[in-house]
C-alpha cells in the first residue's frame, strides 16, 4: 500500500466546503486544514469535521500555529494559551496533529534550549488530550530556518508528542538536502509536506509563497527528497502544500485533478529505491517511445477547408486522399500528413462550431498504443472514442487538457490505406518536407503548468526552462516541452496581454490551442525559393543588418536569407537554424518551415520578437 495522499486547503480555490469536495472528488485520503480557511468559514469545526469524514478524508493536519518557541513573557505564557485554544479546534475538527512553524519574530530568542522547553511544554498539554505537535523549519524563520536546526530543537526536548515536520520547498529552497536524516529516528518523523517550484533568483519568502508548484511542474530534485524520506522510515501522509497565486484562481476541480496526477506520477519515480511497502503494488505502464507526429487533423468547414487546401497548397501540399466515409480529406507534403475535418457531427465539427477553424487532433506514434493509453488513464486522462464508420480502424485516444484529441497510433503501420481513398501524388514542385518538427500551443494564462504536468505524466516528456519573448504589444513566455529524441517538440506560450499574438489567438478561442506548426526541410532557402505564392511574413531589412553585425555572416549567405524571409540563429556548438514563416491562416494560426543544422536544438528565441513585430504589422494591414 502506497502512503495515504493528503493535500493542503491552501492549494485549493474557492470556499472550504468546495476545497474539500474538490479533493475528495480527485481522489486524495486527506487534508491539511488551513487556519485560514477555517476562521474565513462561517461553519463550526465540529461541521468541518464532520463534512471530511463524510467525504472519506482524514484531516491529516491543522496549520499553522506561528511564532510560538523561544519568546520571552509574557508572550511565552499567552502562546502556551493559545495553543490550548487551538487544540479545542483539533479535537472538533478531528486531527490529532497541529503544525508549529518556526517563529519569525524578532523577539524570538537565540536559545534552542529555551525553544525547546517551550515546544516540550507545548507538547505534554498536547498529550494529555491525546494529540501531538510537529514542528518545521521554515526556509526564513529567525532562529530556526534548517531541517537540521528544527530536529535538534525536537531531540533536545525528547517528547514523545513532538516530532519533525519536513517541507520540501524549505529544504531544497535552500540548496540544502536530508543528508544525516536517517540518524533521525522514524518515529520523530510526524509529517512530510511536497512542493516543488521553478527556480527564481528572489527572496525565498516571496518565492514560497507565491510561485510552489506540484511536483513535476517546476525544477527542484523533490522525487530524490521524498526517496531519502521514505528510506528513513517515515510512514505517515505524503502532503501537497503548495501556495500559487494561480492555482488559487482556478477551477478548482482541475487543480485538485493535477495535484493527485503529480503525486501518482512521484510514486512511480521513487520506486527504484523507494522501500516496497511505501509505493504502489503495480508500477505505472512504461511511458510510450514515441515517433513524432504522423499527422495533425483542423476542423474546417467547406470553405475553410478549401482556404487551407490553398495556403497549404502553396508550400507543396497536395490533396493525396479522401475518407470513404466521412468528409474528411488528407493533405500530404513528403513526410507530413495535415488532415481537413469538415464533417459534420462529429469531434472536429464541435470545435470548428465553437472557435472556427483550429487544431482539433494530433496523431502521436508510439510504440504500443495500449500501453500508452493505460499510463494516460492511471495518470487521471480518461480514454476518447471517436464514433468509427464500418470497417474502419478504431484508434485509441485522449483528450489533452484544452480538449484537443491525441490519438495513439503504433509506429510503423499504415493507418491510410483502410479508412481513405489514396491519389497518388503528383512529383512535388517544391523540396519535400521531412516532418513536423515542432507544433506550438497558445495557452490561456493560468494553464501552463497543468499542461507541462500532463505532457511530462502522460508522455515522459521533458521540459526547459521557461523563454521570455517580447511581443511589441506584451511578453509571451514560452516553455518547451520534447521527447528525448526529439521527435516530438511541443512549446507551450502562455501571454497575460490581450493585445499580444498569443493573446488574441487565445481570446479568439477562449482557450488552448495549436498556433502554429513548423514544418521540417533540410534546405529552407531552396523551399522557400521553389515557392513563389506562398504568403511568407516580411522580415525588415534592419534585421539582415544586425545579423551581419551581429554573427558576421557573409554576403552571399546574408543575401540568400533576405531573398527567401528566412531568419536565422546560432547556438554555440557550431549548430544553426534557418526558418521563415507563412501569413497567418485568418489571423488564427500559421506556419513555420524550419531547417536544423549540425545539432542545433533550439527554436530561435532570439528571433522571436522580429517575427512577432512582423505578424502584428501583417495584422494591421
Ligand atoms: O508561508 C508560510 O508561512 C508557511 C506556513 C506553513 C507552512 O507549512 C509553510 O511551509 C509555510
Ligand atoms: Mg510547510
Amino acid at each position: 500500500m502506497p502512503l495515504p495522499k493528503s493535500i493542503a486547503t491552501v492549494c485549493l480555490s474557492g470556499a472550504l466546503p468546495d476545497k474539500l469536495e474538490a479533493a475528495a472528488v480527485a481522489g486524495f485520503q486527506g487534508v491539511e486544514i488551513f487556519e485560514n480557511d477555517l476562521l474565513t468559514y462561517d461553519g463550526s469545526p465540529e461541521e468541518v469535521g464532520r463534512l471530511c469524514r463524510d467525504l472519506g478524508l482524514a484531516v491529516t493536519i491543522y496549520q499553522p500555529f506561528r511564532d510560538f518557541e523561544a519568546m520571552p513573557e509574557p508572550q511565552r505564557r499567552r502562546n502556551l494559551d493559545r495553543a490550548e485554544r487551538k487544540f479545542d479546534t483539533m479535537q472538533a475538527l478531528g486531527t490529532d496533529l497541529i503544525l508549529v512553524c518556526s517563529n519569525t519574530q524578532p523577539a524570538t530568542l537565540p536559545e534552542p534550549e529555551r525553544a525547546a522547553a517551550d515546544l516540550r511544554e507545548m507538547a505534554g498539554r498536547a498529550a494529555r488530550r491525546g494529540l501531538r505537535v510537529g514542528y518545521e523549519a521554515l526556509a526564513w524563520g529567525r532562529q530556526t530556518s534548517l531541517w537540521r536546526q528544527a530536529w535538534e530543537i525536537v531531540r533536545l526536548a525528547d517528547h514523545p508528542a513532538l516530532g519533525l515536520i519536513l517541507d520540501s520547498f524549505h529544504t531544497l529552497a535552500r540548496g540544502d538536502d536530508l543528508a544525516g536524516l536517517e540518524q533521525v529516528p522514524a518515529d520523530r518523523l510526524f509529517f512530510l509536506q511536497l512542493a516543488d517550484a521553478p527556480r527564481l533568483s528572489m527572496d525565498v519568502l516571496s518565492w514560497s509563497r507565491h510561485f510552489r508548484l506540484f511536483p513535476g511542474q517546476g525544477e527542484l530534485p523533490v522525487a530524490d527528497f521524498l526517496r531519502d524520506v521514505l528510506r528513513a522510515g517515515y510512514r505517515g501522509p505524503v502532503s501537497l502544500e503548495i501556495f500559487n497565486d494561480e492555482f488559487r484562481a482556478a477551477p478548482v476541480r482541475r487543480i485538485a485533478r493535477d495535484a493527485l496526477r503529480s503525486l501518482i506520477l512521484l510514486d512511480d519515480a521513487v520506486r527504484a529505491g523507494a522501500p516496497p511497502e511505501t509505493v504502489p503494488a503495480a508500477p505505472l505502464p512504461a511511458a510510450p517511445q514515441l515517433d513524432g507526429l504522423e499527422f495533425v487533423e483542423f476542423a474546417v468547414d467547406e470553405p475553410a477547408r478549401e482556404q487551407l487546401a490553398g495556403l497549404l497548397g502553396t508550400i507543396g501540399f497536395r490533396r493525396a486522399g479522401l475518407h470513404r466515409s466521412k468528409a474528411v480529406e488528407l493533405q500530404r507534403q513528403g513526410g507530413v500528413n495535415l488532415v481537413l475535418n469538415s464533417e459534420p457531427d462529429s469531434a472536429a465539427s464541435e470545435r470548428f462550431e465553437m472557435f472556427g477553424p483550429t487544431v482539433c487532433a494530433m496523431a502521436l506514434r508510439v510504440d504500443d498504443p495500449e500501453r500508452a493509453l493505460a499510463r494516460a488513464q492511471a495518470l487521471l486522462s480518461p480514454a476518447w472514442q471517436e464514433r468509427v464508420g464500418q470497417g474502419e480502424q478504431r484508434i485509441p485516444a485522449i483528450r489533452a487538457p484544452d480538449g484537443t484529441l491525441i490519438y495513439l497510433l503504433r509506429r510503423g503501420t499504415d493507418i491510410w490505406a483502410d479508412d481513405f481513398h489514396l491519389h497518388p501524388a503528383p512529383a512535388p514542385a517544391v523540396p519535400p518536407l521531412t516532418g513536423i518538427d515542432h507544433v506550438v500551443q497558445a495557452l490561456a494564462p493560468g494553464h501552463l503548468d497543468g499542461f507541462v504536468l500532463f505532457y511530462r505524466a502522460v508522455f515522459g516528456l521533458e521540459s526547459e526552462p521557461v523563454f521570455e519573448l517580447p511581443d511589441p504589444f506584451g511578453i509571451v513566455r514560452s516553455r518547451t516541452l520534447s521527447s528525448a529524441d526529439r521527435s516530438l517538440r511541443l512549446p507551450l506560450n502562455v501571454s497575460e496581454s490581450r493585445q499580444t499574438g498569443t493573446g488574441r489567438f487565445v481570446s479568439a478561442y477562449a482557450g488552448a490551442g495549436v498556433h502554429h506548426i513548423a514544418f521540417a526541410t533540410d534546405d529552407a532557402a531552396a523551399l522557400v525559393a521553389a515557392a513563389p505564392d506562398a504568403p511568407m511574413l516580411d522580415i525588415p531589412e534592419n534585421y539582415y543588418d544586425d545579423l551581419a553585425a551581429r554573427l558576421g555572416l557573409e554576403d552571399a549567405q546574408l543575401g540568400a536569407l533576405q531573398r527567401g524571409h528566412l531568419l536565422y540563429d546560432q547556438d554555440g556548438q557550431g549548430g544553426s537554424f534557418v526558418h521563415a514563416y507563412t501569413h497567418a491562416f485568418q489571423d488564427r494560426f500559421f506556419f513555420e518551415i524550419v531547417e536544423r543544422r549540425g545539432g542545433y536544438d533550439q527554436y530561435g528565441a532570439p528571433n522571436a520578437a522580429v517575427r512577432m513585430a512582423a505578424q502584428a504589422r501583417q495584422q494591421r494591414k
